[in-house]
């Protein structure tokens, strides 16, 4: 049985004189532990797809079930990570990571245990008793992911995570946070601009049309890429092969645009 599952899901934005269809007729499955992409011109809807999948919005018409259960509301089976990172200035990296753990009523000394040595297994164990604002951009993201990490979501969804860094941090941070899900056997959507990311990041990038988007193509990513982390598969011979395919596809899409 699939992990996830949408069945014709369409999301209409209503407003007092208007309405805008961001998502029209969308259904796939996700497997457990797969890891798939969505990429698709600007304003394609992506971010509405992971909202719905998140539970923060609902569909207009259509079902997402996870684990065989319809999707109603947010879940604690679920973990968001965005651009910003969003940890609170006012607390310290370890009461940060454990904010989700203590909201959920869960904060013992065993799961308290759990995220240090997870911000250890990230490089940030000597910034556990430091501010956000003591740390460079990548290791906010690295502190945001053990925070998502910590309440033990099966299911990750990534808004543009690295999209806010430096080029060699995004490098970086793609293959710590690809080794740590892989490690974690989670299943993870991330929403990317970046086809390279797409690419080396996934076993599936799905391709959205224009607004509203809607499936253009699945691209399911070979095995020899499949097998290696992040930057060292951008440095294999299939990854031009794919990058042209899939620019190729997006560059059509331009053209009817
Ligand atoms: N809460 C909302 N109310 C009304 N319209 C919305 C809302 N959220 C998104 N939209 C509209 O839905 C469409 C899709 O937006 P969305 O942010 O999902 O696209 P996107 O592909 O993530 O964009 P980008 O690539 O620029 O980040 C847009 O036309 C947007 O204006």
């Amino acid at each position: 049985m699939a992990f996830l599952e949408l069945k014709n899901v369409e999301k209409t934005f209503f407003s007092k004189d208007s309405l805008n269809e961001a998502i029209r007729n969308i259904s796939f499955s996700v497997m457990e532990g797969e890891f798939i992409s969505i990429i698709g011109p600007s304003g394609c809807g992506k971010t509405t797809l992971l909202s719905l999948i998140s539970g923060l919005v609902l569909p207009t018409t259509g079902k997402i079930l996870l684990d065989g259960k319809e999707i109603q509301r947010p879940s604690p089976e679920t973990g968001y990570m965005l651009q910003q990172d969003y940890l609170f200035p006012w607390l310290t990296i370890e009461e940060n990571i454990t904010i989700g753990l203590k909201t959920m009523g869960n904060l013992t000394e065993t799961t308290r245990k759990r995220a240090l040595l997870l911000l250890k297994q990230l490089g940030l164990a000597d910034h556990a008793a430091k501010y956000p604002n003591q740390l460079s951009g990548g290791m906010r993201q690295r502190a945001a992911l053990v925070r998502m990490l910590s309440t033990g979501p099966k299911l990750l969804l990534l808004d543009e995570p690295f999209s806010a860094l430096d080029y060699q941090t995004k490098l970086k941070l793609e293959d710590l946070v690809f080794s740590t899900i892989k490690e974690h056997k989670k299943t993870a959507i991330l929403v990317t601009h970046d086809i390279g990311e797409a690419l080396v990041m996934s076993d599936r990038v799905i391709l959205l049309s224009h607004s509203p988007g809607s499936i253009q193509r699945i691209f399911s990513i070979p095995e020899e890429l499949k097998a290696l982390i992040p930057f060292a598969a951008r440095n294999h011979s299939a990854y031009n092969k794919w990058f042209q395919e899939v620019w190729k596809e997006l560059e059509s899409l331009e053209r009817k645009a």
